[in-house]
């Protein structure tokens, strides 16, 4: 069998209006490599190595990265399908930072499922590769969410509808829009970010919750900027989350102060996105995001749009 390479690039999680079940896949538009790579080739017996800007990160053991984990688990998948597992060596180019919000599990999680149904000729159809996504990520995080694997795997902006039969669906996004992100350097843990939530909401919050989700999704498809844009609050997570993220409010205000529509945490954070009419806004903003956000060397801005092509594979 031929060695194959998968790049799944980053993304935003809740995207502020929709805890756990709304994401977008994330592509700098000035070509910046965002997110993991992982090559799958023939092999005497398994192996991963761990290379990358972010590979000094994670645990040495190659036992705990997540990719190993994803490999066992598709052998098991497949042996229950007949077939026997194949015997790689994995290479993982660990390019996001880790406990970002920029879905960098999601991220080594979907390069590797989708590396390795490449490297068997695709015995698992997008939606089951799909389960198996978000059961790994749950085993990091502590509990299955798909809004990072989703628009991962199958770029856009996806919504998650709680079905196993189809686990998302594929919204419309308004085309014209830039997506700053701006990660600050400092490491958030995504399992310790959930649980600081309530586990109950007040009925005045899960309202909110409803008409924001409903309207954003009817704003999207009429292609109503204006409507999208007013609607992404986050109810949830962000009253009780921002606390960790030194230097929030004040970037809020000073994005929207200079045009952004909408500013929020990108999945438990630290990374910060905000949503911009154009992209001479979206260049202003990521400026004062990089002079006043970033807290170290660790951290980074870029300018993004939503591509429509989440993972790719091609030949290594
Ligand atoms: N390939 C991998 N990529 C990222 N984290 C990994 C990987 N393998 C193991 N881990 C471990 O999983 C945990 C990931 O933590 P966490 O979920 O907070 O980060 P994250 O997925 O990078 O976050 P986010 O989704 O906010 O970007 C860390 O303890 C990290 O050491
Ligand atoms: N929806 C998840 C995303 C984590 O990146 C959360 O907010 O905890």
């Amino acid at each position: 069998m031929k060695p194959v390479r998968a790049y799944a690039p980053a993304s935003i999680g809740n995207v502020s209006l929709g805890y756990d079940v709304l994401g977008a896949a994330l592509s700098p538009v000035d070509g910046t490599v965002l997110g993991d790579e992982v090559v799958v080739a023939p092999a005497a017996e398994f192996a991963l190595t761990v290379e990358g800007a972010f590979a000094h990160k994670l645990p040495a053991d190659p036992a705990t990265n997540i990719v190993s984990r994803c490999y066992t688990h598709f052998c098991e998948a497949l042996a229950r399908t007949g077939r026997h597992a194949p015997i790689v060596a994995m290479t993982l180019y660990k390019n996001l930072p880790i406990g970002s919000g920029l879905g960098s599990s999601a991220s080594s999680i979907v390069a590797a499922f989708h590396a390795l149904n490449a490297y068997c000729d695709y015995p698992f159809d997008e939606n089951t590769l799909l389960i198996m996504m978000g059961e790994l990520e749950g085993q990091i995080s502590g509990s299955v969410h798909y809004d990072n694997v989703a628009p991962c795997y199958q770029g856009g902006m996806t919504l998650m509808t709680g079905a196993a039969k189809q686990i998302t669906v594929s919204l419309p996004v308004i085309e014209h829009w830039y997506w700053v992100a701006c990660y600050s350097g400092i490491s958030v843990s995504t399992a310790e970010a959930r649980d600081i939530l309530p586990r109950t909401l007040p009925m005045d919050v899960a309202l909110s919750f409803g008409r924001q989700l409903g309207v954003f999704v009817h704003a999207l498809h009429v292609r109503d900027a204006e409507l999208a844009a007013s609607v992404m609050q986050d109810v949830i997570a962000e009253p009780y989350r921002k606390a960790l993220l030194p230097g929030f409010d004040d970037a809020r205000q000073a994005s929207l102060a200079q045009g952004a529509l909408a500013f929020g945490i990108s999945g438990s954070g630290p990374t910060v996105f905000a949503a911009c009419p154009d992209e001479q806004i979206a260049n202003n903003v990521a400026r004062w995001l990089a002079d006043n956000y970033i807290q170290n060397d660790d951290g980074f801005c870029h300018v993004c749009q939503i591509p429509a092509q989440g993972a790719t594979i091609r030949p290594e």
